[in-house]
């Protein structure tokens, strides 16, 4: 087990506001985090911390063992996997599949002349074939529905064998089945004792996974609770933190929560 994210402190000021305040989190390889919070809270700000895309105005942030501003974050970016739906869009309507996640391996989007090894094209075969894509290689992104977008932005994001890995709202958008049939994917991948430490940023408890094991709530930037997913998904801490009047129940490690 070794810590892949550090926070001590982290404070991200924008306009004067702290968008972050003085977050403390640590999370280990073992571990599959669940951020929720507000609109507002500071989720996404959170994530491009933790993705290396942005430093603390204050606080001290080390991600695989890294510290933010004395590192290279060109070298510490490719360790990282991300799927966002920011990240999808700068992806090429007209690529292939099968291109979105091999060039992964060369940190790029959109194919142009590079030769790629028979290793990394038998290993996003693979990674396509594991969530549900295999059949898809060869149809253009832009054609797919959502859930297989979807889909894929993971695939890509895990192509390269991240030691962490960070998904902002995978499950956005999705209908029911395409959402049923992602957590599906995504709660066997969380449980593996191979994959890499996770932190997955949802606005729904519904949209938890199995297997997740940890959870964060931000509010107002600040963290109101963060640790064991059953001491922080309950009514009593969801009603506080969006202050509404919650009733969460769990079933077989799945969540929902309705107003009570
Ligand atoms: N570059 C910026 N300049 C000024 N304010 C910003 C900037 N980036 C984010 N903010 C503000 O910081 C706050 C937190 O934003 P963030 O996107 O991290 O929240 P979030 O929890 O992801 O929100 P949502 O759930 O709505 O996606 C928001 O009030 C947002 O308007």
């Amino acid at each position: 087990m070794t810590t892949v994210l550090d926070l001590k402190g982290v404070t991200v000021v924008r306009d004067g506001n702290d968008i972050l305040d003085k977050v403390d989190w640590t999370v280990d390889s073992s571990e599959r985090w669940v951020v929720l919070g507000p609109n507002g809270a500071g989720k996404t700000t959170l994530l491009q911390i933790a993705a290396a895309l942005i430093h603390p105005t204050r606080g001290n942030a080390t991600i695989l063992e890294s510290a933010l501003g004395k590192s290279d974050v060109f070298e510490l970016r490719p360790r990282i996997g991300f799927a966002s739906t920011a990240m999808a869009k700068r992806i090429p309507a007209s690529e292939t599949v099968l291109d979105v996640v091999l060039t992964a391996a060369y940190s790029v989007t959109g194919r142009w002349n590079e030769e790629y090894d028979d290793l990394d094209v038998r290993r996003a075969q693979r990674v396509l074939a594991e969530w549900k894509l295999g059949h898809l290689g060869d149809r253009r992104f832009g054609l797919l529905s959502d859930g297989e977008q979807k889909r894929v932005q993971i695939a890509r994001a895990v192509m390269t064998d991240p030691e962490l890995l960070l998904l902002d709202e995978p499950a956005a958008s999705l209908d029911l089945g395409a959402r049923e049939e992602l957590l599906q994917l995504l709660g066997g991948y969380a449980s593996s004792p191979f994959a890499p430490g996770i932190i997955m940023v949802t606005h729904h408890v519904e949209e938890i996974p199995r297997g997740f094991t940890h959870a964060l709530l931000l509010s107002d930037g600040a963290v109101v609770r963060s640790g064991p997913i059953d001491e922080v998904i309950t009514s009593e801490v969801l009603s506080e933190a969006f202050g509404v009047s919650l009733e969460v129940v769990n079933t077989g490690g799945r969540f929902a929560a309705r107003a009570s």
